[in-house]
């Protein structure tokens, strides 16, 4: 079997940096050491040798608001590994009554030409017997350990709180992860009404629609109902200090909650909405939206201080004409922005580079965290023996300027669009072929597999264990007293 040796780098984990040369073969590592050698060499002087980033939330050609995201597995893999991603989890999306299995089924089907390993999150969009039945062999048979509950989306994917704690409870029983979308379904609906009816047309009432506290408030009941459940929860997209101080908050009292802000929030903010071209706005719709420069700091301070986990996209790239059926509605604009092929290098640039972060949580947040947090560590998330090597290069002298126009996804537009990164992959292997070379993309469609990620993680078993010490107990009473009346 033929080796790769990555010669010459400063290996960074999550909790180490050293110098060594990393071997492959087979798809794994095989030797971490000095002067080593191999049938063939990538050369690593001055770079980090990392873990391949994980992005946890991607929605590829996901079926949303009368049309389908733009990028597939193949487009979207393949701008993952552009930008050092080896790894992304999609969203299976079962319709209202559909069976887990049926919808697991077809989002198996899209991912055929898939250039990276994949795996899902299964989302509860409704709920009955045969949900809590499929959902016992999607975590015991389909390799899937995670739920999400849309709290937003009213009418659409949005569950209630009874139907979210049936689930989260069934969550607790399987050692699974709950995971919500935290905003408010019903007062957002409430808003968008007023404003449509108020003249409010365009994109920048999204953002009105959607303030902070319609995600606080959310975070909070999510958080207090995974603890009612005993369930450990993960809030994807966290984007404000309403929400991060619930998940603080949350933590500080031992719960079980994880946050995940996205690179866009990090970096991007609400003035994108006030842009004059509605065209320009509407791109950047998504929600939650971009929020104000106290939110952004409150985020950044959340993942140096740990309290936030996890960094990651909510990939859900649609073009300008998918975006333009909401000219006039704007509740009709398709949510979302692309973000796969930039989240590592603008969290190097905006994060290490500005001392914000250091190298090795630059590797937690973006690969090792949510390997730990999905229970794939160490086949993912990890420079280690017997770890896949899904491995970045990453060279902090190479950079560029941020264009649609030499982008990978196949939309028509980026929302980082003119951002200087410094701070790019030299080499991006994945399972141990080099499918990014610079700028030379040598992907191989089909080369992405299913990863497989078994239920009851460390810190299920530990809450399991507290929740059954403290829960509650009936009393024996010999009776009622005789008083003699
Ligand atoms: N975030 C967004 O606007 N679109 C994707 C679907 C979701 O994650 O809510
Ligand atoms: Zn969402
Ligand atoms: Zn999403």
């Amino acid at each position: 079997m033929a080796s790769t040796v990555i010669k010459g780098g400063t290996v960074v984990t999550a909790d180490l940096t050293y110098e060594a040369d990393v071997k492959v073969e087979g798809g794994r590592i095989v030797e971490i050491g000095k002067g080593l050698s191999g049938d063939k060499v990538l050369d690593a002087t001055g770079c980090y040798v990392m873990p391949g980033g994980i992005d946890p939330h991607v929605h590829l050609e996901m079926p949303f608001m009368g049309t389908y995201s733009a990028d597939d597995f193949e487009s979207g893999t393949r701008a993952g590994l552009a930008g050092g991603t080896t790894m992304v989890v999609d969203f299976c999306l079962p319709s209202p009554g559909q069976s887990l299995l049926d919808a697991l089924s077809m989002w198996h089907n899209k991912t055929s030409r898939a250039t990276a390993d994949y795996s899902f999150h299964m989302a509860i969009t409704w709920w009955g017997e045969q949900v809590f039945n499929d959902m016992e062999t999607v975590v015991r048979q389909k390799g899937i350990n995670s739920f999400k509950h849309f709290m937003a989306y009213k009418g659409a994917l949005m569950v209630d709180d009874d139907e979210m704690f049936s689930s989260f409870q069934r969550c607790a029983e399987l050692g699974a992860l709950a995971m919500v979308h935290a905003e408010n379904g019903d007062v957002v609906a409430q808003m968008q009404a007023k404003l449509l009816a108020e003249g409010n047309t365009g994109p920048e009432a999204h953002a009105y629609s959607r303030p902070a506290e319609v995600e606080g408030e959310a975070a909070n009941r999510a958080i207090m109902i995974a603890d009612m459940a005993g369930v450990p929860l993960y809030i994807v997209h966290l984007s404000c200090e309403q929400g991060h101080e619930a998940v603080r908050r949350a933590r500080a009292k031992g719960m079980r909650v994880y946050g995940e802000p996205l690179i866009q929030h990090l970096t991007l903010d609400e003035a994108e909405y006030a842009h004059p071209d509605w065209d320009h706005a509407a791109r950047r719709v998504m929600s939650p939206p971009f929020r104000n420069k106290q939110h952004q700091d409150s985020l950044w301070a959340g993942l140096s201080s740990g309290s936030l986990q996890v960094v990651a996209t909510d990939h859900c790239a649609f073009t300008t004409a998918q975006k333009r059926t909401g000219y006039g509605d704007f509740t009709k604009i398709p949510n979302g922005t692309g973000g796969l092929e930039d989240r590592m290098p603008m969290l190097w640039t905006h994060g290490v580079a500005t001392g914000r972060l250091t190298m090795n949580e630059f590797v937690a947040v973006t690969s090792t965290n949510i390997a730990k947090i999905l229970n794939i560590y160490p086949k993912k998330g990890a420079i280690l023996v017997g770890a896949d090597a899904d491995i970045v290069v990453w060279d902090p002298n190479r950079e560029k300027t941020i264009s649609a126009a030499s982008q990978q996804s196949s939309i028509d537009y980026n929302v980082f669009e003119g951002q200087h990164v410094k701070g790019l992959p030299r080499f991006t292997l994945t399972r141990g072929h080099v499918a990014i070379e610079e700028s030379k993309v040598s992907t191989r469609e089909g080369h992405g597999a299913f990863v497989a990620r078994p239920p009851v993680t460390a810190v299920n078993k530990a809450l399991s264990t507290w929740k059954e010490l403290v829960a509650p107990r009936k009393v024996e009473r010999s009776g009622i007293p005789v008083t003699g009346v």
